[in-house]
């Protein structure tokens, strides 16, 4: 395993009118050796561009790479040390399973003349070497449960298989970086979910350096030691999964994790200790301002149906219900707010609801985010939070 150091790493493509556009800027980041770190962030947001670079399969306009603490500027992608899992799975059709897991080996450890058709197998110590790779290549296969689907050709396989087949041949090699650019982003919901769990069983065994890319959000904070949440070229924040969820340092970030998306809505500081937000003072200090204007970020989770009213509960009218299964949505409208809210809480307390009834929310005051008019996240200071009757 290796760490990796971007230093200021820019890039600049030319648009095909010849005009620059640039797609990374300045960014600075750096992965423990060992570390599972992914890329988060919406489409074009330059996440590929930057694997590719750390993958050297594009060059950077400005800045440099190392890894394992060497600089590795201007070497080719085999001299890196890395391997790179592809959305597209990037296998070869006309080979078994098994040729293909073969191919990282055979393409290091054969001479060119042993590697010749025909005549390759009799050049001296072919054979000493075919046996390192079939060996490599079973135990691989072992490890990833493709052992039965060696003779297979890709075609014969599910999505899930090949995606496996894609990690086994990356791994075969023991390469001191992983990198993936949404390798599972081809896969059905379950397939999904079953390869997220073997992808961090397999980080857990190897403990090698693993960079991944994606856009969705529930691969990065289910696989990951850390997140770096990306806008238009720029890591806006990096931390580990549950602090980009609990103290997001921006509302784009905020409003890009979680699911459903928090709820953001307009609110006024009204005092040091209060913010009237949707006709509710909620008891929040703030070392804004008295009449600056804030956007209150509320979790589905942190708002809760309750019977009590009172002026830090929110008066909402159910616009309708989803069913989950354990859990309910209930999405709903607050004064002044032409977007619906949505919380989230049991089928028993949603079973008490239904469309067009009014209904009071409260929430949960330690659970609030606050950002300033530039979207930056501001501290607040809550009380002791009184106990709330649920509505049922
Ligand atoms: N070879 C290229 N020439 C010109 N522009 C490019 C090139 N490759 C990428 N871009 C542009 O760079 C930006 C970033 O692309 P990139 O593929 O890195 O984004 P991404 O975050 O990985 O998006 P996605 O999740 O859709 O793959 C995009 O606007 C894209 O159109």
């Amino acid at each position: 395993m290796a760490s990796i150091a971007l230093d200021r790493i820019a890039k600049v493509f030319t648009r095909p009118d010849g005009s620059p556009t640039r797609v990374l800027d300045e960014l600075t980041l750096q992965v423990a050796a060992g570390e599972f770190l992914t890329l988060l962030g919406p489409s074009g947001c330059g996440k590929s561009t930057l694997i590719r670079i750390i993958a050297g399969l594009e060059p950077q306009s400005a800045g440099s790479v190392s890894i394992g603490g060497q600089c590795v500027d201007g070497r080719h992608p085999r001299q890196r040390d890395v391997a790179m899992v592809f959305q597209s799975y990037a296998l070869y059709p006309h080979m078994t399973v098994e040729a293909n897991l073969a191919l990282p080996l055979v393409m290091r450890r054969l001479t060119a003349l042993q590697r010749a058709p025909w005549i390759g197998r009799w050049m001296p110590g072919y054979r000493r070497v075919r046996e390192t790779i079939d060996r490599d290549v079973r135990e691989v296969a072992g490890a990833l449960e493709l052992t039965h689907l060696l003779e297979r050709k890709p075609g014969q396989l599910s999505g899930g298989q090949r995606q496996r087949v894609a990690l086994a041949r990356a791994m075969v090699r023991q390469p001191s970086v992983f990198l993936m650019d949404e390798p599972l982003s081809n896969l059905d919901a379950k397939l999904r979910t079953q390869m997220r769990a073997e992808i961090t069983a397999l980080h857990r065994r190897l403990r090698t350096t693993f960079v991944y890319v994606t856009h969705d959000q529930t691969e990065a904070m289910t696989m990951s030691d850390r997140v770096a949440v990306m806008f238009d070229g720029r890591i806006e924040q990096i931390g580990p999964p549950t602090e980009l969820y609990a103290r997001p340092a921006t509302r784009r970030v905020a409003e890009f994790i979680g699911t459903p998306q928090i709820n953001s809505i307009d609110g006024i500081v009204r005092s040091a200790s209060t913010i009237e937000v949707a006709g509710a003072v909620l008891p929040i200090g703030t070392c804004l301002p008295t009449g600056s204007v804030v956007t209150v970020g509320l979790r589905p989770e942190s708002l809760t149906p309750v019977e009590r009213a009172g002026a830090t509960v929110l008066l909402g009218r159910v616009q309708r219900i989803e069913h989950m299964g354990a859990d309910s949505y209930v999405y709903f409208h607050v004064l002044g707010q032409a977007r619906a809210l949505v919380l989230r809480t049991s089928a028993a307390r949603a079973a008490g609801l239904q469309p067009e009834m009014v209904f009071h929310v409260a929430t949960s005051l330690d659970q609030v985010l606050l950002f300033d008019s530039q979207g930056r996240a501001i501290d607040s200071v809550v009380p002791q939070i009184a106990s709330v009757r649920s509505f049922r």
